[in-house]
């Protein structure tokens, strides 16, 4: 790339200090105006940028990758998961991915214990209560949810975030149990007292609460498919954080909608921003806590993610392999 500053194209509106100091490093293409971009102008992106910042509402496919231009060299995901990009497309053309692992772990497990309390605990119902002028004074018997203490939760995927969630979980009084392709490390298992199962289904079987906090790769989708969520009791709850792809999403629905299962919290969806009208009917009557995709908005954390782009692309352009490289293999 010689002397001259890479262009790097950035599809969405980020934090300004992080858009100021891209604007210092490199040529940088911002979004101001936060409009997504279309396929067109994602395509011409690819042809003319050396560097693309893209994150995960833009979908980089091979089509797309196949469009790139020979300058084109690194893809750094403003964002943890790259479900939104083809890896493997990316890498028989020689573009490196990275994307931003580590720092929005507290943000997401703090956004699934909310939603955890949120729908155990009524939350969402009850705050709407007085500003409707509806509450006429406590009552022995009125908003009654269930409590959490004691009970069993279900991690399906103990990674970063799965073990934040357990950690948070376990300050709650509630028993920790997860499904993981393999053990954590023993010293993690002990100080959080957690069990581990090598069958989901007899996990989910036993749990009183579940939350999906794995990635969603070809391998995790549907983890919790129609079937999985068959085997869950009638009074449990489901939480995603995570991704939408990780579950039957019309499968969950139709089991709230019968009384199969208790309630559900969800921050993310299958087919973003689309959410269902039966889901958002399921909300309005108290059965379900609907987030659009929050988990990891609060302002450090999107700030400490554009802190991890710019070590990408700045260690990339020096000539160094960027410390948070994804290959398909990790996928
Ligand atoms: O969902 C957000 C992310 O994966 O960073």
């Amino acid at each position: 790339m010689g002397r001259k500053k890479p262009l790097v194209i950035v599809t969405r509106k980020l934090p300004d200090v992080v858009e100021t100091r891209m604007c210092e490093l490199f040529d940088a293409r911002l979004n101001i105006e936060d409009k997504p971009m279309s396929r067109s102008e994602l395509a011409e992106a690819f042809r003319t940028a050396d560097i693309v910042v893209p994150t995960v509402t833009d979908r980089i496919d091979s089509e797309l990758i196949g469009q790139a231009g020979e300058q084109m060299k690194l893809i750094a995901n403003f964002g943890n998961g790259v479900d939104n990009i083809d890896v493997t497309a990316a890498m028989s053309r020689a573009i490196t991915v990275t994307n931003t692992p580590g720092v929005l772990t507290e943000d997401t497990a703090d956004m699934t214990m909310a939603l955890i309390l949120a729908v155990a605990r009524r939350i969402v119902e009850g705050a709407k209560v007085i500003p409707a002028g509806e509450w006429s004074g406590w009552a022995p018997t009125w908003m009654l949810g269930s409590k959490i203490t004691g009970k069993r939760l279900g991690i399906v995927g103990m990674g970063r975030i799965g073990q934040a969630v357990a950690l948070r979980a376990r300050a709650f009084g509630l028993q920790i149990h997860y499904h993981n392709r393999r053990h954590v490390a023993s010293a993690i298992e002990e100080a959080l007292e957690a069990t581990y199962w090598e069958s989901l289904d007899q996990m989910l079987a036993r749990m009183d609460i579940v939350s999906v906090n794995c990635p969603h790769t070809p391998a995790t989708y549907h983890v919790l498919s129609a079937r999985r969520l068959k085997v869950l009791r009638p009074h449990a709850i489901v939480i995603n954080t995570a991704r939408g792809e990780l579950i039957d999403e019309a499968a969950l629905t139709r089991m709230l909608e019968l009384g199969e299962l208790a309630g559900a919290g969800l921050d993310v969806f299958e087919h973003e921003p689309a959410v269902s009208p039966k889901l958002i009917r399921l909300a309005a009557a108290g059965k379900v806590t609907l987030l659009p995709h929050m988990g990891s908005a609060t302002l450090e954390g999107r700030i400490a993610m554009g802190e991890k782009v710019i070590i990408n692309v700045k260690t990339f352009m020096d000539g160094h392999r960027p410390p948070d490289r994804v290959l398909p293999s990790m996928l």
